[in-house]
């Protein structure tokens, strides 16, 4: 007699409560080695980095609200068994969407909706982050193993794909692809890496690659057994000795793990995927066997270390309902800030929007003259909260409007996480404005110094709206200054190694 058939609201429920449980609670495996990358940081701005991120995390396990404001893509791996039956005249593919909108709209943990549809034109809001991106693998037994996982925009942005020649280094083309990734990927985080198969096949084995429990100390602790494994040690040991650190501010960890799946090839071909994982590292397994839906236990808020935060002290505050150029001006590139007062947000639909209205000779629905911008798009609040998780936004992407934004409207400061490109940080110079950043991936953290939200303009673009956020003591540091000093190169620079590799010759690339 087979197994019992699947129920379809079983299946619906089990992938709905996995997604809200990973929207609150990081992996066990992952917070043991942040912790670990935490105590061993020397460099002070890059462990206050990874200290925002460990309190961020513990603070959304109790509060259970999203540790970060991007909830990100839903990623469905489903794993058939040839003999299992799923009780439902629906595709799986439905039923996981319907699964995604219930777990985003749940009132009482309300996710954010990022996914936008027809990607090329419109690219409206779907409005309950579906549909999801679901892969279905038919396997031998008569159970269903599903993993969710949230993948957030930034990181996903990173991934990369190369058709390597069959000799070439793999180590080479991981260096100089991470080093050209910049920061908005939110390390300190994971590689994955997929080698094999396919251009599609690389990439799909990247992806899963990160699935699997991280175990680089324990690596570390007993030595490779296999040639995979030396691989994996020699690129994890090469990445971080780029010094790229916590949020690209410099520092020994970038990586916390590097993962590689491979499949076989064509003899003419080394196709290789790479997919950076964010701190924000959200997912989950569960098999289904017809005996009712999965259950999930929250883990022991034991597992989190408990760190104070650095208290104020000497820092310089600046109210920013009285900014002047003169004052911005004397900000150094490294200084951590105090922000209090009116503060605007908008980001990638926003500001395409306004340098739209610019073009055309139009005015500004806001006025940003003098004013600060933060690039963020906010979870929605609940309860007695004025607004949900809100952490900032990868700030390169702004990059192709600053010049435009800053010369037309007399902005003086933007908000946001990593580094900026060469043309903006010129802008940023010849317009005397700065640059500051938060902590990516502590937006729960980030979420308790804004005292006021609401709606200014542009409501049609959801949580990409432009908003006014009321701050008081909102912690940032000034990443570039109005001389063009930038912190993701001055950092960096001061914390690489000399790469050795495996077998103690030094790295070319
Ligand atoms: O969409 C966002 O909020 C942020 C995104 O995950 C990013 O890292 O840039």
């Amino acid at each position: 007699m087979g197994a019992a058939p699947i129920a379809e609201a079983d299946f619906i429920r089990s992938v709905a409560d996995a997604l809200q449980y990973i929207s609150v609670y990081h992996p066990p495996d992952f917070v043991a080695h942040l912790t670990r990358a935490y105590e061993r940081e020397e460099s002070p701005t890059a462990r206050s980095a990874m200290a925002q991120i460990l309190v961020n995390s513990r603070m959304s396990a109790l509060g259970k609200r999203p540790m970060c404001q991007d909830t990100g893509t839903v990623n469905v791996f489903v794993k058939i068994g040839m003999q299992a039956r799923i009780d439902s005249r629906r595709s799986l593919a439905e039923l996981v969407d319907e699964a995604v909108a219930h777990a985003y709209t749940d009132p009482a943990n309300p996710l954010r909706a990022s996914i936008v549809a027809d990607p090329i034109f419109e690219r409206r809001n779907t409005g309950n982050n579906a549909p999801a991106v679901t892969h279905v693998e038919m396997v031998s037994g008569d159970r269903l193993k599903v993993t969710v996982a949230a993948k957030g925009g930034g990181s996903e942005n990173k991934a990369r794909f190369a058709a390597l020649n069959p000799g070439a280094s793999i180590v080479d083309w991981v260096l100089e692809t991470v080093e050209g990734l910049g920061a908005g990927w939110c390390p300190p985080g994971l590689l994955g890496i997929g080698v094999g198969g396919t251009a599609e096949k690389a990439m799909i084995l990247a992806k899963e690659s990160l699935l699997a429990p991280i175990d680089m100390t324990d690596l570390l602790a007993r030595g490779p057994a296999s040639k995979l494994e030396e691989l994996r040690i020699e690129i994890y040991e090469a990445v971080n000795a780029l010094g790229i650190g916590a949020q690209g501010l410099g520092g020994l960890t970038t990586v916390l793990d590097v993962k590689i799946a491979t499949h076989p090839t064509h003899a003419a071909s080394k196709p290789v995927g790479l997919i950076p994982q964010c701190v924000a590292d959200r997912h989950m397994s569960f098999v289904l066997d017809g005996s009712g839906p999965a259950t999930f236990v929250p883990p022991s808020i034991d597992l989190w270390p408990q760190i104070a935060l650095a208290g104020a002290g000497e820092t310089r505050r600046v109210d920013l309902d009285r900014i002047t150029p003169e004052e911005v001006a004397g900000w150094k590139a490294g200084e951590t800030l105090l922000l209090s007062g009116r503060l605007l947000t908008g980001r990638d639909a926003a500001h395409k929007r306004m340098a739209a209205m610019l073009d055309r000779g139009e005015p500004l629905p806001v006025d940003l003259k003098g004013r600060a911008i933060y690039y963020v798009g906010p979870v929605d609040p609940i309860g007695d909260e004025v607004v949900g998780p809100a952490g900032p936004t990868t700030s390169t992407r702004m990059d192709p409007f600053t010049d435009q934004i800053l010369a037309a409207t007399g902005l003086l400061v933007m908000i946001g996480k990593a580094e900026r490109g060469p043309a903006a940080i010129d802008a940023i110079r010849r317009h005397g404005a700065a640059y500051l950043i938060a902590v990516g991936g502590a937006a729960y953290l980030v979420s308790k110094a804004i005292r006021s939200s609401r709606v200014l303009a542009l409501e049609d673009l959801g949580m990409e709206a432009i908003r006014e956020f009321t701050v008081e003591d909102m912690p940032v540091t000034v990443a570039v200054d109005a001389t063009g000093t930038s912190i993701h190169t001055t950092g960096p620079a001061g914390w690489r190694r000399p790469q050795i590799r495996a077998g103690g010759a030094p790295v070319s690339a």
